[in-house]
């Protein structure tokens, strides 16, 4: 069966941006979710799915000492998280202007700072399906964590104060083309920050009364009402009930079950207008052996739906 891509080129390559960083929370060990989901073998898999698979090993990230990197404001390790973003803007657009698919394995979800503006460097008008337990949307001021993956959303919409170590970050996203599925852990600042810039959020509450298949249906209708703009896809794994993802830095319960989590893959691929993804937060260090290999199977599994596997 061949999918009609309509922003991805025959032959449809798809690039993996393995990005083994955990600067942007304090949980060891996400650095080394990219390098699982490689070896759990998902590049063959999707070469089986009949896309050519770009994979140079992963990104290589300047260090920066913990020393030299001390707090701005309450932001954690912000130089580091800058250059490491900045780099991964870089290839992520390059693979972009292309005509390939950048998949980018994180790592925690500060990445997607970079992942978005590279995607929205080469497909300027793309929208965004945040999906995520948490909504990533704080701001220096109001972070009580100071970790960076709890705001990148913020940074890219240009929402808070400005720093001069993130001046290469365009606020490149509207309010408009963003849309979260499955939010169940927001911060009161964060509520009050999706509230006041009116940003459409589905949260567990709305899966449930709705269903996942009208709620993706009303996300586009939001988002991408006339089915032509390029889509974004940024997966947060701890969307998934931590009963299916138990393996991630911050785990909420009352998730999106495996069905519910691979039905908004599987209808974003069948737009044919996704050309993006992130699938981020998978952190093996945290969890016994057979709920990491659980964690790690269902984020390859998640990616396969996204890029074109059926059930049928
Ligand atoms: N990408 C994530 N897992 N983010 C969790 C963020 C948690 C909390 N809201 C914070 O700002 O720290
Ligand atoms: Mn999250
Ligand atoms: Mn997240």
């Amino acid at each position: 069966m061949s999918s009609a891509h309509k922003f991805i080129p025959d032959p449809k390559t798809v690039a993996i941006v393995g990005c083994p960083f955990s600067g942007g929370q304090h949980r060891v060990g996400v650095d080394e979710g990219p390098i699982h989901l490689v070896n759990a073998g998902l590049t063959n898999q999707l070469t089986e799915l009949g896309w050519n698979v770009q994979f140079d090993g992963h990104h290589q990230f300047e260090e920066i000492s913990a020393a030299s990197d001390p707090p701005i404001g309450k932001l954690r390790n912000p130089r580091l998280v800058s250059k490491v973003t900045e780099a991964v803007a870089k290839t992520v657009g390059a693979y972009a202007k292309k005509g390939q698919l950048p998949v980018t394995l994180g790592g925690d979800h500060s990445l997607a700072l970079g992942t978005i503006s590279g995607t929205l460097s080469a497909h300027p008008d793309a929208c965004v399906f945040w999906i995520d337990a948490h909504a990533d949307i704080n701001t220096a001021e109001t972070t009580d964590s100071g970790n960076i993956h709890g705001m990148p959303v913020s940074f890219l919409l240009g929402l808070g104060p400005k720093f001069a170590e993130f001046a290469w970050v365009k606020p490149a996203l509207k309010t408009s083309r963003i849309v979260y599925i499955g939010l169940r852990d927001i911060d009161a600042g964060e509520k009050r920050i999706l509230k006041e810039n009116n940003i459409k959020a589905f949260s567990m509450h709305e899966v449930d009364k709705y269903g996942i298949g009208k709620v993706v249906e009303m996300a586009l209708d939001h988002v991408n009402p006339n089915r032509n703009l390029p889509i974004h896809l940024s997966f947060d794994v701890d969307a998934l009930d931590p009963s299916v993802a138990p393996s991630t830095g911050t785990p909420v319960r009352g998730g999106l079950t495996f069905r519910e989590g691979h039905y908004i893959c599987e209808a974003l691929h069948e737009t044919g207008l996704l050309v993006a993804l992130d699938l981020m937060e998978v952190n093996p260090s945290l969890a016994d052996a057979a709920s990491v290999k659980q964690t790690v199977a269902v984020g390859c599994s998640l990616v396969r739906a996204a890029l074109g596997e059926t059930l049928l």
